[in-house]
């Protein structure tokens, strides 16, 4: 139920609406009632039960429904009595078509509300359950499947939507109405009524028995679709591959198996969840045989406590009654689903940070003059992979990684950039610990060039300005020419509004890395990390890479994670980095004259 109410406040500011809701419900109950109340006097005038001529005296007026009753039955005494029995049953006709319009436009106002209330509160999750993901640290995403962030942010947000705010609608509806049915029923008969009222409970009992079980299983299946996801999206992404590899056959398999598991599971939870309707149904039925035996019994008597008029009303207003408390009991057992998905959406949007910014949070324009790296030592879970690194990247300079896989130069820039924070030792930026800088500020200095382009589906433009509003034409003109990109950009159809694909992939590698070496150029940064791309190009492409770096790197602070021997030359010092730690440090030509791994790589060409 907690869970319930955190869905609800999502609805917010819609707050204000409650009392309009309340004032519309309440009408629509209201006329709800009076149209199936209608029916007493219309058998009544029917089985003869009001009698021509019999005149009551008009009641004095009091805030009770009883008032109303026999405000409305001197109206019908009157009516009989100048006009005859067909007159009152046509004005009672009348009566039940003008308030089921009102109750079904009352109904509608209200209904418009509540959807108003439903858009809301899906939107406000969604825009939450993506906000977690973006604030999320880089390292969040190692432990967890992507296809499971996408179901969550998608179907189980959805799910919330079809049962649990659904479940409002029924919620916030349906008890006004028994409210209302029983208000009368009572005032038929209250004896009649108060046995019903015993009986109707246990009704309920056997509905939320099946509810219970049904949460167990709706985990399951929203787990089992983000299995399904996560395959999903790893074959699309590797199609290439998988094709290259002729696994198509397997990966299927591996689908087949996990689409198997997912319909095994909500065919369980359909099982259960279609029981509630006839153990609602059935136990209904139940209940009015008891009601029909005990209120004949009153007609029957010899002093009649009811009048059959009465009895069949009361019988059909029952009925009624039991089509909302029947609602509201499918309710309780399509609620569980919702709240699973819920919990789900929750468990992401309550994920924090670890990687946060201090209370003293100083901020930062510029980089004076250097990053130094103190005994840094970092591991990602038990094993370090960074050992006591000790490095200093002047204001200006160029310092170049070089070392074989997996030796840790990519953690050394995600430290740097603060995607994690070291387990031992500081980074330090003019002399103030990283840990202390505020992180948007500084990230914001760092111009990030990587080995794997992100680029989205959008125009060539667009993929340059990369959301920044402010920038020119010209300007994104400018970068284009710098990065070497401009003659490849204007050869295309659309020139740069042409749009380059899913992750660019209308594009060759080499234009893709121009591209975003282009989109560095316009952001200007003050700090360079270029992962430079190890996949071979051809020797013009790589030609106008190596060019278009150059352009970048002029004035800037660098650090490259370097695999060309082109880039390293130029590299004010070069620190060979294997299995975490610097082996040898120094520039292109002192290291070469050593013996040592640089040299070996440096004789490989490529690393
Ligand atoms: N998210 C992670 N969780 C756990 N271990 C990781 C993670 N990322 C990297 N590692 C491990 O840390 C070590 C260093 O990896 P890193 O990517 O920094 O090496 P690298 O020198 O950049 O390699 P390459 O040149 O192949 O890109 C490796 O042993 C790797 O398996």
């Amino acid at each position: 139920m907690r869970i319930f109410w955190r869905i609800l406040g999502y609805a917010r500011p819609l707050g204000p609406v409650v009392p309009q809701y309340l004032v519309l419900i309440s009408l629509a109950t209201v006329f709800s009632v009076i149209n199936l109340t209608a029916l007493i006097p219309l058998l009544q005038v029917l089985f003869n039960e009001v009698e021509s001529g019999q005149m009551v005296v008009q009641p004095s007026f009091s805030w009770t429904i009883g008032y109303l009753k026999n405000l409305f039955y001197y109206h019908l005494h009157e009516a009989v009595a100048t006009s005859g029995r067909f007159s009152a049953l046509y004005y009672i006709c009348l009566l039940m078509v003008a308030s089921v319009l009102l109750a079904n436009l009352f109904r509608y106002l209200s209904q418009l509300i509540l959807a108003r209330v439903r858009v809301r509160v899906i939107q406000n999750l969604r825009n939450a359950a993506f906000l977690a993901i973006t604030n999320s640290d880089v390292g969040f995403f190692s432990s967890r499947k992507k296809g499971d962030l996408i179901s969550r942010v998608s179907s189980d947000v959805q799910e919330v939507e079809q049962s649990a705010v659904s479940a409002l609608k029924i919620m916030v509806k349906e008890p006004f109405l028994i409210i209302g049915y029983f208000a009368v029923l009572f005032t038929i008969s209250a004896e009649l009524t108060l046995y019903t009222l015993t009986l109707v409970p246990l009704a309920g009992m056997a509905v939320s028995v099946v509810a219970r079980r049904i949460r167990k299983w709706a985990r399951q299946t929203q787990e089992s679709l983000g299995q399904m996801n996560s395959t999903l999206d790893e074959t699309i992404t590797g199609i290439r591959i998988i094709k290259a590899l002729a696994a198509q056959s397997y990966i299927r398999q591996r689908f087949v198996k996990e689409v198997k598991a997912y319909a095994a599971q909500s065919f369980n939870i359909s099982k259960k969840a279609n029981l509630a309707s006839p153990i609602s149904e059935v136990m209904g039925v139940a209940v009015l045989s008891v009601v029909l035996i005990i209120g004949g019994k009153m007609v029957l008597s010899p002093v009649p406590e009811l009048s059959p008029a009465e009895f069949i009303g009361f019988l059909v207003i029952f009925s009624q009654v039991l089509v909302p408390a029947k609602a509201i009991s499918v309710v309780f057992s399509e609620i569980n689903r919702g709240i699973i998905s819920a919990s789900r959406v929750f468990d992401l949007v309550d994920s924090r940070p670890e990687i946060i910014e201090s209370d003293d949070t100083r901020p930062i324009q510029t980089l004076e003059r250097d990053i130094v790296f103190e005994g840094v030592s970092f591991a990602y879970e038990e094993q370090e992979v960074i050992t006591q690194l000790n490095m200093t990247i002047p204001k200006g300079k160029i310092v170049a990684l070089v070392g074989p896989s997996g030796g840790g130069k990519s953690t050394i820039a995600d430290l740097l950039c603060r995607f994690y924070d070291p387990t031992h030792g500081s980074i330090t930026v003019d002399g103030v610990d990283l840990r202390s800088l505020a992180l948007n500020q500084w990230r914001g200095l760092i111009g990030l060039v990587s080995q794997q382009p992100l680029l989205f589906h959008d125009t060539i433009a667009n993929n340059i300005t990369f959301g920044r509003t402010e920038v020119s034409f010209a300007q994104i003109q400018k970068a284009a020419k710098a990065a070497n990109a401009d003659a490849f950009i204007e050869k295309l159809p659309q020139g740069y509004e042409t749009i380059i694909g899913e992750m660019g992939n209308k594009l060759s590698g080499g234009e893709r890395q121009r591209l975003t070496i282009a989109r560095a150029i316009l952001q200007d940064p003050p700090i360079l990390i270029l992962d430079e791309a190890t996949s071979s190009l051809d020797a013009q492409s790589e030609e106008q890479v190596q060019q278009a770096l150059f352009t970048l790197m002029k004035d800037r602070t660098t650090l490259v994670i370097a695999h060309r021997l082109s880039t390293i030359q130029h590299a004010d010092e070069i620190l060979v980095i294997n299995k975490g730690r610097i082996t040898e440090r120094g520039t292109h030509d002192q290291l070469r004259a050593t013996s040592g791994l640089y040299q070996q790589l440096t004789q490989l060409q490529s690393f």
